[in-house]
């Protein structure tokens, strides 16, 4: 199996969304477009990253929040490109995550508990008190409840949700920094190693391979490190 990996294609534009595509692709189990992409380039950027990287899942990182009805209509038009994951935000509700299940055919609606760039001052500003983990453990239960097949937090969070949410919801992990990379934005952040070891399925891992000088081999040498299981 291939590496537990969704490398995010966060590119300025196509040419380099699909550059990166055919580098990485080869080695890691999943490619992420999220909206820099999508919001530019639209629903034949996807398309364009499966033809680049045949084989390779494809996590289309909308993170919807709307009022339920909004959100099942915007997961119907994305509904044809068959992501295998799709994000909303957990904290629309759980009559929002239904409705992007109901909506969703196939594959995965992948919620979004706490931003992995929100640290505990973050969090207190916008009105949620207390460590950033009871939040997360609340809105996983939330969304695993309206039929989340996948949730998204930090590799801090990940085996305290897996406790509460058992072996089947795969856990995805943004905020992984191997050794010595640059934290960037991200406030929660671990490495691939510990994010494994706690019990993540799959890393997302974005500037540390894109901004590398040879994002392929960045991908490659990633993915030789944390083989699949
Ligand atoms: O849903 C996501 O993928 C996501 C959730 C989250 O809490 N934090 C987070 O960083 N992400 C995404 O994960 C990627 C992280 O990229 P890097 O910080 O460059 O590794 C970006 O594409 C983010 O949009």
């Amino acid at each position: 199996m291939s590496a537990p990996i969704a490398v995010a294609l966060d590119a300025p534009d196509l040419g380099t969304t699909l550059r990166w595509a055919r580098a990485v692709g080869p080695h890691v189990r999943c490619l992420k477009v999220g909206l820099e992409t999508y919001l530019r380039d639209g629903a034949a950027s996807v398309s364009a990253v499966r033809e680049a990287a045949p084989g390779v899942e494809l996590f289309l990182d909308l993170k919807l929040h709307d009022i339920p009805n909004t959100v099942a209509g915007a997961t119907r038009s994305v509904a044809g490109l068959a992501p295998e994951y799709l994000t909303v935000h957990a904290a629309g509700g759980a009559a929002m995550v239904r409705a992007a299940v109901e909506a969703l055919p196939a594959g995965r609606v992948t919620a979004v508990t706490v931003l992995t760039s929100l640290a505990e001052s973050d969090l207190a500003q916008v009105g949620l008190a207390g460590p950033p983990l009871d939040a997360v453990r609340r809105l996983a239960v939330l969304a695993v409840g309206a039929g989340a097949g996948a949730l998204v937090c930090s590799p801090r969070e990940v085996a305290a949700v897996r406790a509460e949410v058992g072996p089947e919801v795969v856990l995805v992990t943004p905020g992984v920094r191997p050794a010595g990379s640059a934290a960037g934005d991200q406030a929660r952040v671990a490495t691939p190693e510990q994010a494994l070891a706690d019990g993540a399925d799959l890393l997302v891992v974005g500037r540390p391979v894109t901004g590398a000088p040879d994002p392929g081999e960045a991908a490659r040498a990633l993915a030789a490190a944390y083989p699949g299981r």
